[in-house]
């Protein structure tokens, strides 16, 4: 039997520290969030929202220009670029810290060729996010993945697909060695979420059903690349946002019976204060 940690507030706490007096955007890392087709455009809009209340330095998606103005109506932080337009990838992608990619992509061809387009200019030293629909594609296509450092965030559907292990087979032993296959860390989500990362498991131990609603996920991923792009230690940056987004649910959810994506991001400014103040004494026990 593998042995799985508990993720737990004490590994937050370490992790967002009081910012430093003397820094700017630069020091808190740029976010490319890449999808959203004309019918999911929802998605991106959430993963983009989550990496800018998380904390990136700047955001920026690349998406269908049909998510324009509704991107920019509900965010104005966040710049945005054409997903189609190779050229202006090509100048931004490595400028990047951290690449988000597959949120309300879909599967089509067009999505297709994004996602080549992402692959083939990804860099060594970036951080690659890969959820939703990039995940099917990468197990429909079997296309070869980058090198990179690679975090996928499969539902426990989207893991079936990519390892062909179904939901009831899914125990550590086997999502470990289909993790060290892919040579990435595995973010497997589901009510307790396991987090694969070289030989270590960890899992969640916040989190519930008011997390059962359209977007969840996608905001996941840009918690995710505000904690990896801002915060020294990765690992434990990649665990504490997996604990924040379904703390923060938890605490909504005494007063909300469904806690919405935006509402999570809307809260996580108020929550990493609240777990910068936390001094080394306050931590033990909370
Ligand atoms: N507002 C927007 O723009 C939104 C856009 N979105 C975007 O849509 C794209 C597709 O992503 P997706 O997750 O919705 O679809 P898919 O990968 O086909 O998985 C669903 C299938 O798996 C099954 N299933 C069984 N157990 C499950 C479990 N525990 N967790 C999850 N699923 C489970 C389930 O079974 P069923 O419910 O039918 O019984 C069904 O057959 C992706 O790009 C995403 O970003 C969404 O985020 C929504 C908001
Ligand atoms: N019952 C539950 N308990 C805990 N977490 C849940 C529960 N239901 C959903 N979640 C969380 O919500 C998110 C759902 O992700 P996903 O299926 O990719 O949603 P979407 O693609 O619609 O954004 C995951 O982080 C998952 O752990
Ligand atoms: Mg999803």
């Amino acid at each position: 039997m593998l042995m799985m940690q508990e993720i737990t507030a004490d590994i937050v706490q370490a992790t967002i520290r009081p910012r430093e007096a003397d820094t700017y955007k630069g020091d808190y890392g740029h976010v490319l969030t890449v999808g959203g087709n004309q019918n999911y455009g929802g998605a991106i809009i959430m993963s983009t929202m989550a990496a800018v209340y998380g904390g990136a330095g700047l955001v920026t998606a690349a998406t269908d220009p049909s998510n324009f103005t509704s991107l920019h109506a509900q965010l104005p932080e966040a710049m945005v670029v054409d997903d189609t337009d190779v050229a202006e990838l090509t100048k931004l992608i490595p400028t990047m810290n951290v690449i988000v990619v597959g949120p309300g992509l879909g599967t089509d061809q067009q999505a297709q060729t994004i996602l080549e387009t992402v692959f083939d200019l990804v860099l060594p030293k970036q951080i690659l996010i890969i959820d939703g629909s990039a995940i099917d594609l990468v197990a429909a296509q079997k296309m070869t993945l980058p090198d990179t450092h690679i975090i996928f965030t499969p539902h426990v559907i989207e893991w079936q697909r990519l390892t062909g292990i179904a939901p009831d087979d899914q125990t550590p032993e086997k999502n470990q060695a289909a993790q060290q296959k892919l040579h990435a860390n595995v973010v497997l989500k589901k009510h307790r979420t396991e987090v694969y990362m070289q030989d270590q498991i960890w899992q969640n131990t916040v989190g519930g059903p008011a997390l059962a609603t359209g977007g969840s996920g996608d905001t996941l991923t840009g918690v995710i690349a505000a904690f990896v792009a801002q915060f020294e230690n990765k690992q434990k940056a990649l665990l504490s946002a997996v604990y924040t987004h379904s703390k923060i649910s938890d605490q909504l959810a005494e007063n909300a019976y469904v806690t919405l994506p935006t509402m999570i991001s809307h809260a996580l400014p108020s929550f990493m204060a609240q777990m910068a103040k936390k001094t080394p004494e306050d931590r033990i026990g909370f």
